[in-house]
């Protein structure tokens, strides 16, 4: 029998929809399959939202470290304003703006909850109107279904009527209390953008013993200190061991929520070093909402994987031209989120543009296979926060646990001109991770105001693996934050 297509893409967002384009680009028929909107979380609910709800505090920051401005700042975040530049932002939660994108590139966009069926190639849809409907593909079926929170067991936290970065993205009003649950990337965003909307107290629950804590180790000190002088509470080595909703009765409204919290270990003697109000201990925080975000599970708990002989629920393992591991017939790839690599849009969207080229039967230079080459040695990521933090690659101690022999070296971010410029109190770090064999950098990490820009020079030196000596004639511009790696370059030497 004909397959209906080359290509079936499971999963609009920003990895679906990128792989669907770059197929029919190449002149492939493609169907996908979405069950919501067109553009997944990070459109939505994630990167776009977040951005937005973080950016008015972040600009009125900026503008208070510039004598001449500072007093020019006169009140709060609008957080009305900030809400509603949201909604726009997110298109009011319609993708109508996002199809066209799709269509032109003569993509079939099927609306509907797809699931593997058995045999290469067969996906069955549950279309929105609840028919059914089976689709073959006689390329490839490309899985792009994404993640979605994570709630951990705690007891009484789902009847808690807890946020998630759906509901914390999407929120019409500013808590007087927050509770934050997870000191990653989704909780340190979120738990600033609501400190700077209004929330007058946010606490911050994190198990490990710094934020961002796959970091450097100066950026969770770094970001702790800044959120603490912020009047954010940071409780670290603590986790949520139960959580409760008061209740005005059985269909009365929701009052506050009261989370019951505990050291990590507590076996582990607190560090005598550390004041004592810092030190993890157990206690209960009252809030009025509680965020969620303590990770990500995986869009796969009910995608028919069993039909092909993977294991449902579990992130889809795949090889480095995207192709599922265990499935034979080099018919099923995953990219994005769902494939566990590294979860994040831009990651996302080159693994698709990848796995496009592998279906497309795409070569290097070298007439080889495309491949991924990024994953993990050069993943840049931005975490959006006062101080931002902008890294890529490796850290001084993931290059250790690697095995390779490397020299660190650090500046202070403000330690250059164009810092002043900008205004005071420019504080943060610029650090330079450099394998010793071969003179090249693997990894870099800056903090402070504005450093997003900073690090894709970093990725370009780590990809391009551009010696040391010939990066030192890569000279940057006068009075520009770059200076640092003029810096970081003397003081390696
Ligand atoms: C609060 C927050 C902030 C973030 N900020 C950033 C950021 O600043 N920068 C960054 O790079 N990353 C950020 N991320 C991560 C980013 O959102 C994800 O990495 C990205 O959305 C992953 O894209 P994806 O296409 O793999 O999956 P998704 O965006 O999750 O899209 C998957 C799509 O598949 C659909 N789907 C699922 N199952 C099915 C099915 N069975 N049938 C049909 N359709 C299905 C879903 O409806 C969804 O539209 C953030 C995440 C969060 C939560
Ligand atoms: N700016 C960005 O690029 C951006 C922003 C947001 C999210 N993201 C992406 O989304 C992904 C998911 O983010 P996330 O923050 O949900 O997950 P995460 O894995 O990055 O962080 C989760 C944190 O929660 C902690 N944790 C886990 N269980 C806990 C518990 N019971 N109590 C207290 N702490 C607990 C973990 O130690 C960890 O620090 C990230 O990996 C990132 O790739 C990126």
């Amino acid at each position: 029998m004909d397959a209906d297509v080359d290509v079936i893409v499971l999963g609009a967002g920003p990895a679906g929809e990128n792989v669907a384009g770059r197929c029919a680009d190449a002149g492939l028929s493609v169907i996908v399959v979405e069950r919501e909107l067109v553009g997944g979380e990070c459109s939505y609910w994630g990167c776009i939202p977040s951005k937005t709800l973080l950016r008015p505090g972040e600009v009125l920051a900026a503008a208070r470290r510039v004598p001449g401005a500072a007093s020019a700042v006169t009140g709060p975040v609008d957080a009305a304003a900030a809400f509603a530049r949201r909604d726009w932002m997110v298109g009011d939660y319609s993708d109508s703006s996002q199809v066209p994108w799709l269509v032109d590139k003569g993509v079939e966009l099927v609306r509907g909850t797809g699931r593997l069926a058995g045999p290469a190639g067969r996906v069955a849809v549950t279309l929105l109107d609840g028919t059914r409907r089976v689709l073959t593909a006689s390329r490839a079926v490309v899985v792009a279904t994404g993640t979605r929170a994570t709630v951990p067991p705690i007891p009484g936290l789902a009847d808690a009527e807890p946020w998630d970065n759906r509901t914390a993205t999407g929120a019409w009003k500013v808590p007087h209390r927050l509770v934050v649950l997870g000191g990653g990337a989704v909780g340190v965003e979120l738990a600033q953008a609501f400190r700077r909307l209004g929330s007058a107290e946010v606490t911050l629950i994190e198990g490990s013993p710094r934020l961002l804590v796959r970091e450097e180790e100066f950026v969770g000190e770094q970001l702790r200190a800044a959120f603490e002088a912020a009047g954010i509470t940071v409780r670290l080595g603590s986790r949520a061991v139960e959580v409760r909703r008061a209740r005005t009765g059985p269909d009365g409204p929701a009052g506050p929520v009261t989370v019951t919290v505990e050291p990590v270990d507590p076996a582990d003697p607190a560090d005598p070093g550390e004041p004592v109000e810092r030190r993890p201990r157990r206690d209960a925080v009252v809030a009025d909402e509680i965020l969620v975000a303590v990770g990500r599970t995986p869009a796969t708990g009910d995608l028919g994987l069993e039909t092909v002989g993977l294991q449902p629920g579990r992130f889809i393992e795949v090889d480095d031209r995207l192709r599922a591991v265990g499935v034979a017939g080099d018919w099923l790839y995953a990219v994005g989120d769902v494939c566990g690599r590294a979860l994040l849009t831009h990651m996302g969207k080159y693994q698709a543009r990848l796995a496009a080229d592998v279906i497309t039967g795409r070569r290097d230079l070298a007439g080889a296979p495309v491949r991924d080459l990024a994953d993990p040695a050069a993943v840049p990521r931005v975490t959006f926060t006062d101080p931002q933090v902008s890294a890529v690659g490796l850290t001084e101690r993931a290059a250790r646990e690697a095995g390779i022999a490397v020299r660190a070296v650090s500046v202070p971010t403000g330690s250059v001109a164009g810092a002043s410029v900008r205004g005071e109190e420019i504080t943060g770090t610029s650090k330079i991770v450099v394998d010793e064999a071969r003179r090249v950098l693997v990894g870099a990490t800056f903090t402070g105001p504005d450093t997003q820009e900073m690090v894709h020079a970093a990725t370009i030196a780590i990809v391009g693996e551009v010696p040391l000596e010939r990066l030192w004639h890569a000279v940057p511009s006068f009075p520009t934050v770059s200076e640092v790696w003029l810096r970081l370059l003397e003081v390696y030497g």
